[in-house]
């Protein structure tokens, strides 16, 4: 494989993790991102990094039989790599993988006690790759076990018993992942979704002031 794309998935990902600490989805080394590369093998970043001034050297590129390639030997891979694992299994499509933990992710994942957030029928959804008039959209919700192989083996479970409406998972008191079939898309996924969660946010705190349409 070139330098190139190595260099090109590192660049990429540094950048978007940057825009996503600024805009506090990222803080206080929250959050994880990968992007696969053709040998199916990925690039993810370090446990415990700060997102938003990431180096080349704060990522692990994870192999499919396990093998970790690494900058130095105290660097761990995130402790939610297993979940960018079972993603990529699962989603052979899949080219980039972002998980990030937003106030607003947070607050809607607790708008139900249901497995399933069912989302305003937004013309965002498009961007999510809904094209329906009134779309009647549900987005996953898992539990947040302390153990992240068993919100990894949840999360395959589901997902094998059951398609997916959209690419994207919430995971309850804990945050948002997103995939797609690039990391532009990927990035852009998460927006949208961030769009749809401050949308809903904003419209329960109107009606609970009353001052929203009845
Ligand atoms: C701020 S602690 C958050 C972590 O527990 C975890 O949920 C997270 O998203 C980041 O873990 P990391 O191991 O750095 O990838
Ligand atoms: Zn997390």
């Amino acid at each position: 494989m070139t330098r190139r794309i190595l260099d090109d998935a590192l660049i990429q990902l540094i950048d978007t993790a940057r825009s996503f600490y600024q805009q506090g989805w990222m803080v206080g080394t929250a959050g994880n991102l990968s992007i696969r590369l053709p040998d199916d093998s990925f690039w993810i970043t370090a446990s415990g990094k700060s997102k938003g001034e990431l180096l080349p050297s704060d990522f692990v590129r994870v192999y499919p039989d396990g093998i970790l390639e690494k900058a130095s030997a105290d660097l761990q891979p995130s402790a939610e790599t297993a979940i960018h694992q079972i993603i990529y299994t699962l989603f052979p499509e899949a080219q980039a993988c972002y998980h990030i933990h937003s106030v607003e992710s947070n607050l809607v994942s607790r708008f139900t006690l249901e497995d399933n957030l069912l989302l305003p029928p937004l013309e965002m959804l498009k961007g999510l790759g809904v094209y329906q008039k009134n779309p009647c959209c549900f987005l996953p919700i898992f539990a947040n076990h302390l153990q992240v192989a068993r919100i990894a083996a949840d999360i395959q479970q589901r997902f094998t018993a059951n398609s997916v409406q959209i690419p994207a998972l919430l995971i309850r008191d804990h945050g948002v992942t997103a995939w797609a079939s690039s990391p532009t898309a990927a990035r852009n996924y998460i927006e949208i979704l961030e769009y749809i969660f401050r949308y809903m946010v904003t419209e329960r705190m109107i009606s609970s002031t009353g001052t929203g349409n009845k």
